[in-house]
């Protein structure tokens, strides 16, 4: 069992942090790594076309289709390992998800831009779920009114942080480069499409 939450009151919104929520984070971060068929599509920013700093896969309920980046993902069927999280994160928190965002940053050299988990289809205030594996990063947030300080957390292998609605209104969040992190890291984002 895990040793209990640590709760980050916002101005506007609010994170829950279980620093050790996975019993085996080693053993999910090995078995996403490897089982998962990462893709990095092609991204087009200001009329120019990059390819994402990191590899990323969709999955979620059948019938889902999300759009991220301005790209349409039809959701792939859940790996039994997060499908078994998804139904531990309804029954311990309440919130029901439907589908989930993965993200491998394979170095620190990878990395996600500011910006807020509040597309349409995610409807009014959505509760976000972030669980990562593999290396710790520092994950930033910043009000989207320059008027509070800017937060970081350093998400540890096997934590589970929850973005309280509605954070997503009212801020952004990054993980922005390391340069001497050499390792790994898999962040997974459950949500839940309306
Ligand atoms: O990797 C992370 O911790 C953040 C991921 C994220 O913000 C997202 O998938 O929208
Ligand atoms: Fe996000």
């Amino acid at each position: 069992m895990f040793s209990g939450v640590q709760h980050i009151l916002l101005e506007g919104g609010g994170l829950d942090y279980y620093a050790d929520y996975l019993a085996d984070p080693q053993a999910l971060y090995t078995e996403l790594r490897e089982t998962i068929p990462w893709e990095q599509p092609l991204i087009t920013l200001y009329g120019q076309q990059h390819q994402t700093p990191r590899l990323l896969y969709f999955v979620g309920d059948a019938g889902l289709a999300y759009q991220y980046s301005g790209i349409r993902h039809a959701t792939a069927p859940w790996p039994k390992p997060l499908s078994q999280l998804r139904d531990r994160l309804l029954a311990e928190t309440g919130y029901d998800f439907n589908c989930a965002l993965l993200n491998y940053y394979r170095d620190g050299d990878d990395r996600m831009g500011y910006h807020s988990d509040d597309e349409p289809e995610l409807g009014d205030s959505p509760c976000i779920a972030s669980i990562s594996v593999g290396a710790e990063r520092d994950f930033c947030l910043k009000p989207k009114s320059g008027e509070t300080k800017m937060q970081k957390i350093n998400l540890a292998s096997g934590s589970l942080l929850i973005m309280l609605p509605p954070t997503q209104r009212y801020w952004q969040h990054a993980l922005p480069v390391r340069k001497g992190v050499t390792q790994g890291r898999i962040n997974i984002t459950f949500r839940k499409l309306l």
